[in-house]
């Protein structure tokens, strides 16, 4: 397997390497805002969670569904009255009970452990709302409960729909009155998705291309991606489970100012020394920071502190700066260029972004 940059302005390359299409349920991605915000307002989402007030919501989910409980945590952020908790397990902590809302997203509607958690919810008198496709598994524990259903028309692969997933959870957290959205912010966010998808497009060359550009900087290297926000972080692990999924690269996450007292520790370490006269690239440790617009003075100089700390000792160091104004913007800003970077790589390096076999066959496994 080899990194072969030419690859990425290879028009034919990166449609005969793609056949699951994953770049172009990438560029989807503002389509799924709109659809997303569409059928959870159908669904009577933001009329039943504002007859509600939740002790702490639970977003129950596994993988790219229990993201969507990370983002949602993100955009309702640190000044947030009530808890915004993400589960990923077979059973819910003991201390939910009746006066909570749990929120159980599946992109199959079919996954053990959030069948499993819904279940339970239901059984402990929470108020359940749930997000899976129509005919599914979970959507017969939420008739059965008479709990509210988002039958989200899914398509393609789990992590290629997470705004699909996320949006209608930020559609009821804002009636609970966690988060603001004005009416405007759901097309707002679509249009940062479209103007990413326009720039990172397949038939824009690699020097132009933020999603080309930033697949060569990973290339060859142990990415360390690191948020400088709640916000960032989220869409650092983000980053960092695409890279595993779509080119079965393995990566850190973490957030600042907490990677400063461990992580950080790296840039001294066998993976930080590079070999500068080297005729082939050596792998070696890349620091990706993802800065947000709102971070904590403190953590604004302990980033640029740690630029400065990796530059001493040579550690590469790509920077991706949040744009926007709402929560939900900054966060398409970051994840937009870098879903686009994790499935040029893949292609890079001649691999099919799609499929994960590994996973696919441990989920086999685990259920016979
Ligand atoms: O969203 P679902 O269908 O519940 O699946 C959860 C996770 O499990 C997987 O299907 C893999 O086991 C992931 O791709 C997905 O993110």
């Amino acid at each position: 397997m080899t990194w072969e940059p030419e690859r990425l302005d290879d028009q034919h390359h990166l449609t005969e390497c793609d056949p699951g299409g994953m770049l172009r349920a990438v560029a989807g991605s503002a389509a799924q805002v709109r659809t997303g915000h569409r059928v959870a307002v159908e669904s009577g989402v933001d009329r039943l969670v504002a007859d509600v007030r939740p002790r702490a919501v639970v977003v129950v989910g596994m993988g790219g569904s229990a993201l969507a409980g990370d983002l949602l945590a993100a955009v309702c952020g640190q000044g947030a009255p009530i808890p915004v908790v993400t589960v990923r397990s077979y059973q819910l902590p003991g201390w939910v009970g009746a006066t909570d809302l749990v929120i159980a997203v599946s992109w199959s509607g079919e996954t053990g452990e959030t069948i499993s958690m819904a279940t339970e919810a239901v059984r402990r008198g929470c108020t359940l709302l749930a997000v899976g496709p129509a005919g599914s598994a979970l959507e017969a524990v939420a008739v059965q409960s008479s709990s509210v259903y988002v039958p989200i028309p899914t398509e393609g692969r789990p992590r290629a729909d997470l705004w699909l997933v996320t949006t209608p959870l930020v559609v009821a957290a804002s009636a609970l009155g966690l988060v603001r959205t004005e009416p405007t912010v759901y097309e707002r966010v679509a249009r940062v998705l479209e103007e990413v998808a326009h720039r990172c497009r397949p038939s824009s060359d690699s020097f132009l291309n933020p999603g080309k550009t930033l697949a060569m900087d990973l290339a060859e290297t142990v990415p360390m991606i690191w948020g400088s926000s709640p916000l960032a972080a989220a869409a650092a692990a983000r980053f960092a489970a695409r890279l595993n999924e779509d080119a079965k690269y393995p990566a850190l996450f973490g957030e600042l100012p907490e990677a400063g007292h461990n992580q950080v520790a790296v840039f001294d370490g066998p993976l930080a020394e590079r070999d500068i006269f080297a005729d082939t690239a050596t792998r070696t440790l890349r620091l990706v920071l993802l800065r947000d617009l709102d971070e904590h003075p403190r953590v604004t100089s302990a980033r640029e502190a740690v630029v400065r700390l990796a530059q001493d000792r040579d550690v590469l160091v790509t920077e991706l700066a949040a744009d926007g104004d709402h929560p939900l913007e900054r966060l398409a800003s970051l994840i937009g260029p870098a879903d686009f970077a994790t499935t040029y790589l893949a292609l890079g390096y001649g691999l099919d972004p799609t499929p994960v076999g590994p996973i696919t066959e441990l989920r086999a496994r685990v259920t016979h």
